[in-house]
């Protein structure tokens, strides 16, 4: 680890430049080597610190406010966030000062604001804690919290800041017995049979990561394959599915299943996850609408989206992001669910889910759906599963999953699910 900080402080400010100011998501700037150079303890250092700036982005926006005469550009404010952040959580004020004072002279562009960056981080080390713990939740920004304030209401969306603001616990998926593995890795069992660690540590060191008795998944992301109930035997095709967690559940059921996702890279992770857990699929990489095997028994689809439910893990994607891709998610959505049910049997079922928290993307398109495909229907008894509570059964009969819900247990993704069957 470096003696000076300077290294993963650069480092995560340099993530945060990319983030707020490229609109480069966090998992690709570290998966392309942003971090590489760093030593691992380093590395989670400055992972850590982009992470809880962005999750506090906006509490510490309010906190710097007063001692601004006026907005001071990204850089700057960037610099003076991660400041905020390590201020607030006990680091000894000289070397928190200094660091992001010397990042901000070492950029020619803004050096000129050294003097303010050292002035501001020094008031904010006298309000300390106290001065952090007064101010509210951090608000979403407001080309996200528009849409989710229409869609469920400003109390809902300030419990769904909270969740956002207080992280995830790591959630994983049995194998086989989930009691086993609770046991085994010393987590509680959810009531839909999740099994959650609030302080893992290095997921690979965790008992059955060798053996292959459990993957990573969040609580919510599970309740998909869990409502469409797969049976050994039955003929079931994961349409996007990559990295594969929802995979891994329909193999370990004992289906038949086919695994389709156009992203390389992606599949390989697929088949990295099946073989590490000793399950069978088939993997076929391909474009979902150039896949035109028929007759499944029952179809996962995935759909690509907005990823909105999973701002707890992924706090820079507000910031990355601004909705413009909106509209193509929601027809691609559309495009995927009838190219589907081409793919599927009379009868057969098709389970369709997003990891978004905004109706566009998950009742509407049922609706949309219902009213496109004549004798299409609402599969509304699946539903009715252990661990899903009927205050989140919505009108066309999916299921919507928030942030929000099991705040006493620590929260879930934000889900949309809903069963179809074909005439
Ligand atoms: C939400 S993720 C799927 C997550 C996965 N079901 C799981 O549980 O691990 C969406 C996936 O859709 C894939 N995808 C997007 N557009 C696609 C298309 N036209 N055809 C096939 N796959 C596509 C992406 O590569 C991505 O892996």
């Amino acid at each position: 680890m470096s003696k000076t900080g300077l290294p993963p402080r650069r480092a995560a400010h340099h993530l945060l430049e990319e983030i707020t100011g490229e609109g480069r998501l966090m998992s690709e700037l570290i998966g392309g080597g942003a971090l590489d150079h760093l030593a691992a303890e380093d590395r989670a250092r400055a992972q850590r610190l982009a992470t809880d700036a962005l999750r506090g982005a906006d509490r510490a926006d309010r906190m710097l406010k007063p001692y601004l005469k006026k907005e001071p550009p990204e850089t700057v404010q960037n610099a003076l966030r991660l400041g905020v952040i390590e201020l607030v959580s006990g680091e000894a004020a000289h070397g928190v000062v200094n660091a992001y004072v010397e990042i901000i002279s070492l950029n020619k562009h803004v050096s000129s604001f050294k003097g303010l960056t050292n002035a501001v981080l020094r008031r904010i080390s006298e309000e300390g804690e106290k001065g952090w713990n007064k101010r509210a939740n951090p608000l979403t920004p407001g080309w996200l919290r528009q849409p989710l304030v229409a869609a469920w209401g400003r109390k809902s969306v300030e419990g769904i800041e909270a969740a956002h603001f207080a992280g995830a616990a790591l959630d994983l998926t049995a194998k086989g017995d989930a009691s086993v593995v609770a046991e085994a890795v010393g987590g509680v069992l959810l009531p839909n049979n999740t099994v959650r660690l609030k302080d893992a540590g290095q997921v690979s060191a965790l008992p059955g990561f060798e053996t292959g008795d459990w993957w990573v998944q969040d609580a919510a992301a599970a309740i998909p394959v869990q409502v469409l109930d797969p049976k050994p035997g039955m003929k079931i095709l994961d349409l996007c599915a990559a990295p594969g967690g929802k995979t891994m559940q329909l193999a370990a059921s004992g289906a038949a299943v086919t695994a389709v996702d156009q992203s390389h890279s992606r599949m390989a992770r697929v088949k990295e996850n099946l073989k590490r857990v000793g399950l069978k699929a088939d993997c076929i990489i391909s474009d979902a609408f150039d896949f035109t095997d028929d007759g499944f028994d029952a179809i996962l689809l995935d759909a690509p989206c907005s990823a909105t439910g999973t701002i707890r893990r992924h706090p820079d994607l507000p910031y990355a992001k601004d909705g413009s891709e909106f509209m193509e998610l929601i027809e691609q959505q559309e495009r995927l669910i009838d190219h589907a049910l081409t793919l599927l049997k009379s009868g057969g079922k098709l389970v369709f889910c997003t990891c978004s928290l905004l109706p566009d993307e998950g009742e509407i398109q049922i609706d949309d759906a219902l009213e496109r495909h004549e004798g299409l229907t609402v599969d509304t008894a699946t539903r009715e599963k252990a661990g899903i509570d009927p205050a989140w059964f919505t009108e066309e009969g999916g299921i919507r999953l928030r942030p929000d819900y099991w705040a006493d247990l620590g929260g879930m993704d934000g889900f949309y699910i809903a069963v179809m069957i074909k005439p």
